[in-house]
This record gives structure tokens, C-alpha cells and sequence, in this order.
């Protein structure tokens, strides 16, 4: 294949499953909205972490709810889990790779808070790792994973919120991430706000 056809390829696929993710993706990305206000409006906050492509999308994610996104409105209180490398690495050669995440859950998280757990393959054992954590400290859990939903998929109970893209390859499932990931911040824009 030539590489303007292999380009042209990607744009094909990924509008595809753009319009598969509007049908299915758009109410449970609106009860994570609903999620999300909760927690701000009542005093929570929002842990995000992922690892790779996933941990910039955590960083972006949070970057627009404490600065901002389109419109200027007070400060919102998100946390990025994989951006503090004093963190990342103390409790990766101390403990492990694995805890690198749950260790901050178990430090930062309180009843009422909201973890935004990011894996496309659903089976990050450091993600997972902190989903735990999440379940033993009352916090609810936002998971955006793809590929079936891997063990993360298995292990959400009722209250947590399951954003699984229906799709096996990474970069496709990292673009419906960032996505839906500006579609919060749209949301609690909105709801916070007022409809532009
Ligand atoms: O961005 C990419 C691939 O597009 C990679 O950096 C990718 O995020 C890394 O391989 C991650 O370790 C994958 O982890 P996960 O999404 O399966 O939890
Ligand atoms: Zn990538």
C-alpha cells in the first residue's frame, strides 16, 4: 500500500468507529459527566492516571479542569497519578511498578472523590492496582479502556462507570479516549456554566 492510501486508511477507520462511539459511548460518557459534577460540587476531587499515550491524555485531561478548557470558571480539583516523577519513581523502586498508582490513591483518595482510570487494553496491572484502591477507599471509578474491557472491565462494580471503545488497535482507542475525555470537560463545562 502507498502512503497516501495508508493515511487515508486511518482517516477511513477512524471515522468508522467514530460513529459506532456516538451510538454507544455517548450516554455513559453523560453519567460520567453527571459523576464528575457530583464529586466538584460536593467537595471531591478527580484522580486521573493511565500509563504511555494514556498518561498524556491523564495529564491533558486534568491540565483543562484546573486551568482550563473553552470558557473561564473557577479552578476544578483534579490530580494527575503519572506526572510526578519524585513519586513515580520512589514507588516504583521501592515497592514497584505496579503500586505506582494505588500507593497515591491510598495517600490522596477520600469517600466522594472520582478515579479516571485509563487503559486501552484494560489489563495495566498498575492501573488495575489502583482501581483496587479506589473500590477500598469509597471512591467511584470512571475506567476508559478498549479491546473488551480486559480484567478492568471484569473487576467495575455498579457504581463505576465503564467507557469501553470497541476496538482492538491502541492509537484508535487513545483517539476515542481524547475524545470523550474533551467531551467531559464539555459537559461539566455545560453543567457548570450554562449551555454556550
Ligand atoms: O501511546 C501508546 C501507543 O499509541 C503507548 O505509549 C501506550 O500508551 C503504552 O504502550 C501503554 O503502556 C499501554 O498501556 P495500556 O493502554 O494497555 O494500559
Ligand atoms: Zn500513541
Amino acid at each position: 500500500m502507498d502512503l497516501i492510501s495508508r493515511i487515508a486508511a486511518h482517516f477511513r477507520d477512524a471515522i468508522a468507529l467514530h460513529e459506532q462511539c456516538q451510538d454507544t459511548l455517548a450516554g455513559p460518557a453523560a453519567a460520567a459527566v453527571d459523576a464528575l459534577v457530583f464529586a466538584l460540587s460536593n467537595d471531591g476531587k478527580i484522580l486521573a492516571c493511565g500509563n504511555g499515550g494514556s498518561a498524556a491524555d491523564a495529564q491533558h485531561f486534568v491540565a483543562e479542569l484546573v486551568g482550563r478548557f473553552e470558557r473561564e470558571r473557577l479552578p476544578l480539583a483534579a490530580v494527575t497519578l503519572s506526572a510526578d516523577t519524585s513519586i513515580l519513581t520512589a514507588v516504583g523502586n521501592d515497592f514497584g511498578y505496579d503500586r505506582i498508582f494505588s500507593q497515591q490513591v491510598n495517600a490522596l483518595g477520600r469517600p466522594g472523590d472520582v478515579l479516571v482510570a485509563i487503559s486501552t487494553s484494560g489489563n495495566s496491572a498498575n492501573v488495575i492496582e489502583a482501581i483496587d484502591a479506589a473500590h477500598s477507599r469509597d471512591v467511584r471509578v470512571i475506567a476508559l479502556t478498549g479491546k473488551g474491557g480486559g480484567r478492568i472491565g471484569a473487576m467495575l462494580t455498579e457504581d463505576d462507570i465503564h467507557l469501553c471503545v470497541p476496538h482492538d488497535r491502541t492509537l484508535r482507542i487513545q483517539e476515542i479516549h481524547m475524545l470523550l475525555l474533551h467531551a467531559l470537560c464539555d459537559g461539566i463545562d455545560a453543567q457548570l456554566l450554562g449551555d454556550l
